[in-house]
């Protein structure tokens, strides 16, 4: 089977985690294009990472192309109404990364029989380590649910889901999870810097006991809990800890996840499919 051009609209943050992680796992350059209205971030990605750079405006694209929308999820109506003829008469596969947008208003833009699938991929994706969550629509062959496979799990662990309903949960878990894991970082740095500990090192400690911890968890077949209850000596400074972090991680937890699945609604809603 010959490679799929895979045309990414929008060079940001997550375009250019994709592409790094692509990159890495020998998706040649030149099957790679971007477009983007400045040249400032598709130009850089073209320098660094040898794809092709190409302005916003649409272009006759390859036959069986993989089109991965990673502009803002706002700007949709705008650009799909420049891309949807170039769309259809390549017979592309559509890929969505764009938060709470779902498949039926982006059918409603590009037409019933596109086959569109929505991913939610995360930035770790770029040293090939991301958690991307796909749901297809009903018109998206197997070999084209293969495709989309393929390209995500080269960057990182893959989920499919069959509620398109919870598109907006993995998003609030994993697309927008490596913030909350960095803030958690942060504070653990700063709270041992107040203790006295120099930065470099309270840095260092805290990235490696997360980086480490998380290794540990996946390589072993114990729940976290019954993991956290091996660090936890009866009466020790753990159980110390722990008592702090229950009083309120949990509850926080729960309405960390409520407002960003919430927001992804409302980014939906905010979209006018009509324009
Ligand atoms: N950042 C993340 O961790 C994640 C983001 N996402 C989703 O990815 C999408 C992009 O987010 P992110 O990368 O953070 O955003 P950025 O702001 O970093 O990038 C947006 C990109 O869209 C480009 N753009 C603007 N207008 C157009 C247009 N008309 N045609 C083509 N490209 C255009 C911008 O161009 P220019 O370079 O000229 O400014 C820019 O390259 C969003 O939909 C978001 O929901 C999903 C998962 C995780
Ligand atoms: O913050 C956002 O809206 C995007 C989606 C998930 C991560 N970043």
């Amino acid at each position: 089977m010959t490679e799929p051009q895979i045309v990414f609209i929008g060079a940001g943050n997550m375009a250019r985690a994709l592409i790094s992680g692509m990159r890495q796992q020998g998706i040649a350059g030149p099957n790679i294009q971007v477009h983007a209205p400045s040249n400032l971030h598709r130009g850089a990605l073209a320098e660094e990472f040898g794809v092709r750079s190409c302005p916003a405006q649409a272009e006759k694209l390859p036959e069986n192309s993989v089109v991965i929308y990673a502009a803002k999820p706002k700007q949709m109506p705008a650009v799909l109404k420049e891309w949807r003829d170039s769309l259809r008469s390549a017979s592309a596969l559509f890929v969505s990364v764009a938060a709470g947008i779902s498949s039926a208003q982006i059918t409603t833009l590009l037409g019933e029989e596109t086959p569109v699938v929505r991913a939610m991929p995360n930035t770790p994706a770029q040293i090939g380590a991301g958690a991307t969550s796909l749901f297809a629509t009903a018109t998206v062959s197997a070999n084209q649910c293969d495709t989309v496979q393929q390209i995500f799990a080269g960057v990182g662990k893959v989920f499919w889901l069959h509620d398109e309903a919870l598109m907006d949960t993995a998003t609030a878990l994993a697309g927008s999870g490596p913030a909350y894991v960095l803030l958690f970082l942060e504070a653990l740095e700063d709270a041992a810097v107040l203790q006295g500990l120099d930065r470099v090192t309270a840095r260092a400690l805290a990235l490696q006991t997360v980086l480490g911890t998380a290794q540990m968890a996946a390589a072993n077949s114990a729940s976290p809990s019954e993991l956290r209850h091996q660090v936890t000596s009866p009466g020790g400074t753990t159980a110390a800890g722990l008592a702090v972090w229950e009083e309120q991680l949990r509850p926080l937890a729960q309405r960390a996840l409520a407002a960003a699945a919430e927001r992804g609604r409302i980014l939906s809603q905010l979209l006018k499919t009509t324009a």
